[in-house]
């Protein structure tokens, strides 16, 4: 092996340069296939997925060469260590090919899923109830004249989060599983067992701790646990309370007063976040609610508009503008002329200019806040654009999560949204306080327990312990175990409801949202600070304060060059360097309170034996 450090140095170089080239081709290929799924363009991206992947065997194979773990200089050994990990190409080819293709046809098939009409497969009993058996009689929709033409984005998240009809959201529910998730099961179990025999070939056990090396800390699934221990007392709160809204709105047949929360009437096809239900159960009805969405449409506000909007509150901070590409090249609606994959999502093309954003955006306050976490990955990639092409990779993944919801943090308080014109008269009253953190637990507190189980899932399919035998099993286990949500039409091992949400079949890692929800707190602290912020925490609004964003610049800037417990020191002058729940836990502390109060006499907790699924 070589012992030559300065010839390591002069490969790092080369490698630098022709990475730069390689990555920005195969973004290319990957663009062009997400913003229009075609099988030519499928082709093409699956062609240069094999170019990247020699590309990156070959270097592989010199960068072992080097007896690197020698080397005197941190950063070029950080870089090897990195190098030296091959990832799925260590896969024999035809695997490789085998494994991308499963990928490609899993992620297609939730791309261009769609599902019929209620209303076209109505059956009424004589009695005039929905007869709920016959809905599905028919495997195949045309037998019984129904033509599938609803796809998810925009229809039937919008229908799920607007429709107030059980029988009309259990249908929804239902018929996104059967055309999204079951048909990929039997590729999912295959792809699973490709994943691990990569992962072995690197010297890892198995897929999930080849992801879990990502965070380059030892015990982080343990450390995962025990910050869900912390934040469970206060989500079971939360969920006490909302269920007992539900009771009222839907009643005891439909939603147990102590049992788990049938998962359809969430407003969320996957029950993650409940902020679509916040006009059934907000603390204060009448009073100030931060649902911008009717002011954005009477504004006339368009994506565009919207985009322009959460630019100005990162330049407002001594931050990047978006790129002059970025807004010829992103695709912020959704074509009506072609399929695309509509899963929103950031995207850096290696070449420190060419940044874009591939979103099918509605005008609604939900997506303003996605347009805000979007931005934050083009701001974190322009932040580190001038690291090496290693580096340019989030400190972790949970961090480059994190960027835009932390400023999303600031940019939905009510003072911001009135002071952007989106929000009337709003007062300083404790009601309106409550509404506030009421919402905004709606979204970072119902999450919480689904960030953390999606993965406990993969990891244990990843591990054996859950097999094709209890895949779908263990999985409402777990939802309802952890989550308290209940599955609103009994669940077999036919069904594989994983697959019907977006990052199973794209087999993107989802740990790193758990980490961001926990993180994004820690960095509102520091930056609060930095800003001069005095008063409660959520109460703080860091809008062009450019000395908070000096510190995330400072923070950010880092991309992946050092370990992210030293980004973390850099966030907190050095007071910690570990995830900590106690920002998040000081930031809803007056809710929590006011949801104890209220929940006096509710069972907090659900029984589990409630799980039967009410018609
Ligand atoms: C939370 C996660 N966000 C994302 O994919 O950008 C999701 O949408 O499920
Ligand atoms: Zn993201």
């Amino acid at each position: 092996t070589n012992t030559n450090e300065a010839e390591a140095i002069d490969f790092l170089g080369r490698y630098d340069r022709e990475a730069g080239q390689m990555c920005n081709k195969f973004m290319e290929a990957s663009w062009n296939y997400n913003t229009n799924v075609t099988d030519f363009n499928k082709r093409v991206m699956l062609q240069q997925q094999m170019i990247w992947s020699d590309f990156h065997r070959t270097k592989w194979n010199e960068a072992t060469n080097f007896a690197w773990k020698n080397f005197t200089t941190p950063t070029v050994r950080r870089m090897f260590s990195f190098l030296t990990v091959l990832g799925k190409a260590a896969l024999p080819r035809d695997k490789l090919k085998e494994l991308t293709g499963l990928l490609q046809e899993m992620k297609t098939t939730y791309s261009v899923a769609k599902i019929c009409r209620y209303d076209a497969r109505l059956r009424r009993l004589p009695s005039g109830d929905y007869d709920y058996d016959a809905e599905f009689e028919a495997d195949d929709d045309n037998q019984i004249g129904c033509i599938p033409t609803l796809p998810l984005e925009p229809h039937l998240t919008q229908m799920m989060a607007n429709s107030r009809d059980p029988d009309e959201l259990r249908y929804l529910w239902r018929a996104w599983r059967e055309a999204a998730g079951k048909p990929i099961r039997q590729k999912y179990l295959r792809f699973v067992e490709l994943s691990n025999e990569a992962a072995r070939l690197n010297g890892f056990s198995d897929a999930g701790e080849y992801w879990r090396s990502d965070y380059e800390i030892d015990g982080f699934r343990e450390e995962v646990e025990e910050l869900w221990q912390k934040l469970s007392p206060l989500y079971q709160q939360l969920h006490a309370y909302v269920r007992a809204k539900l009771v009222e709105k839907y009643g005891e047949e439909v939603v147990p007063r102590r049992g788990p929360i049938p998962a359809h009437l969430l407003g969320n096809m996957w029950a993650q976040t409940w902020t679509n239900v916040l006009d059934i159960t907000i603390p204060y009805p009448g009073r100030t609610s931060v649902d911008v969405t009717n002011a954005l449409r009477i504004q006339g506000y368009s994506p565009l508009a919207m985009f322009r909007l959460a630019e100005e509150f990162f330049t407002s901070l001594g931050l990047e503008p978006m790129p002059q590409t970025f807004w010829q090249r992103s695709m912020i609606q959704k074509p009506t002329d072609r399929e695309v994959v509509c899963h929103a999502s950031a995207w850096d093309f290696c070449n420190g200019r060419d940044y874009r954003i591939k979103q099918c955006t509605e005008v609604t306050m939900e997506h303003l806040v996605t347009t805000h976490h979007e931005m934050g990955h083009i701001q974190y990639d322009l932040l580190y654009r001038n690291q090496p092409f290693i580096f340019r990779d989030g400190a972790n993944p949970g961090f480059h999560e994190a960027v835009g919801d932390v400023l999303a943090l600031s940019a939905s308080t009510p003072r911001h949204l009135q002071s952007v014109g989106l929000l009337g008269n709003v007062d300083d009253s404790y009601e309106t306080d409550i509404n506030f953190l009421f919402a905004m637990a709606l979204d970072k507190i119902a999450f919480l327990p689904f960030g953390y189980l999606m993965d406990q899932w993969r990891w244990e399919v990843f591990s054996g312990d859950t097999t094709s035998s209890n895949l779908n099993n263990r999985w409402w286990e777990l939802r309802l175990g952890v989550q308290g949500v209940s599955p609103p039409v009994p669940r077999t091992e036919e069904d594989f409801d994983p697959g019907a949400k977006f990052h199973v079949p794209a087999n993107v890692p989802y740990v790193r949202y758990f980490v961001s929800f926990v993180v994004q707190f820690q960095f509102h602290a520091e930056l609060c600070k930095a800003a001069g912020h005095e008063g409660p925490l959520h109460r703080c609004d860091i809008y062009r304060s450019v000395k908070a964003g000096r510190l995330l610049r400072n923070v950010l800037s880092l991309g992946k060059s050092r370990p992210w417990t030293e980004a973390l020191s850099v966030l907190t002058s050095g007071r910690t360097n570990k995830l900590d729940v106690e920002p998040i836990l000081e930031y809803f502390g007056p809710l929590r309170t006011w949801l104890e109060s209220q929940n006096r006499g509710e069972l907090i907790g659900w029984r589990e034996n409630e799980a039967i699924v009410l018609q």
